[in-house]
């Protein structure tokens, strides 16, 4: 895991997240910043960075969608992950008083994990999505905005010259996020530490197979860590007719499933021969170490 020859992309700018995250992945590696999650997968397949480092999901808000959709539209292999304790404050210029703030700026993954804090905290402000929350810091920073805080790490306060108003906002303290490691080339599965597999197939009969293939995994004592429906972007709807009620319009999926077993395992390969033959659509994304590292949850990285 050693990174200080490797650059390594990631969407936001200095103090982001997803810059820690990058960290923890590749100690000593060359972060480059990345305006959107889409230029991160590009800046491996063109390469300019070896690795990506990306959010896939957080334990209070959940998936980040946009990067499963794109983990499918792209053809990076998923060859580790870190989980990341996230650990928010509320920053603003110094001299701002909390009780003149109308409006709170943050990426919308920090917003909904710190929602409830926020509306105790200061009810009157909106709140404003922005692409990152270092980038939100730096927004309020560049443009000496008085009635404005960003949720963002400490980090991004030293960064930008920000004063921390409160520390520790989000909803609930053991807030984690969870990064995947992309590159171009797959990794090779080992039965030396835990391992976890990321899957995502589609069947012509939409959800009906679902049963089936979690069953492939039930009876190999295979246990999931995930599960993920999307819609199916090139048939999103599939028309059933009934000649006695009419047309019945069923949404189509693409389902992500994590599993903790590694492919080189014969009772994860027999697996997935099973899950084959229900579907009409498979890929593996991924088999990759599981991120092991004990935290605290009072503590964060950041
Ligand atoms: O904006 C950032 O700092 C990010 O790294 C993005 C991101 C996310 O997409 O979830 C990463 C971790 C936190 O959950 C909040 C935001």
């Amino acid at each position: 895991m050693h990174g200080s020859q490797l650059r390594v992309a990631y969407q936001g700018v200095p103090g982001a997240y997803s810059e820690a995250a990058a960290g923890k992945a590749y100690p000593n590696c060359e972060a480059i910043p990345c305006d959107q999650f889409e230029v991160a997968f590009q800046a491996v397949e063109l390469w300019i960075a070896d690795r990506a480092v990306l959010p896939v999901e957080n334990s209070l808000g959940g998936s980040i969608h946009r990067n499963y959709d794109l983990l499918l539209r792209h053809r990076l292999h998923i060859v580790g992950e870190v989980q990341l304790p996230v650990h928010h404050c509320l920053l603003a210029l110094p001299g701002t008083r909390m009780e003149y703030l109308s409006r709170v700026i943050s990426h919308p993954q920090a917003l909904a994990q710190c929602e409830h804090t926020l509306t105790k905290l200061c009810p009157q402000a909106a709140r404003e999505a922005v692409d990152d929350t270092a980038g939100a810091a730096e927004y309020i920073a560049a443009n000496n905005l008085r009635d404005t805080a960003a949720i963002a790490s400490a980090r991004a306060a030293e960064l930008y010259g920000l004063q921390v108003l409160a520390d520790g906002i989000q909803d609930d303290s053991s807030n984690v996020t969870r990064f995947v490691m992309l590159a171009r080339e797959p990794i090779i599965p080992r039965t030396d530490r835990p391992f976890k597999t990321s899957i995502v197939f589609a069947h012509d009969k939409g959800t009906s197979v679902l049963f089936k293939v979690l069953s492939a995994f039930a009876f190999r004592n295979i246990s999931l860590t995930k599960i993920e429906s999307r819609p199916h972007r090139n048939r999103p709807i599939r028309l059933v007719d009934d000649a006695n009620v009419g047309t019945a319009k069923h949404f189509e999926y693409m389902f992500y499933i994590d599993f903790e077993a590694s492919l080189a395992e014969v009772r994860a390969q027999n697996a997935l021969a099973e899950v084959q033959e229900f579907t009409s659509f498979l890929r593996v994304l991924g088999s990759y170490p599981m991120d092991m590292t004990p935290w605290c949850p009072s503590r964060g990285d950041q």
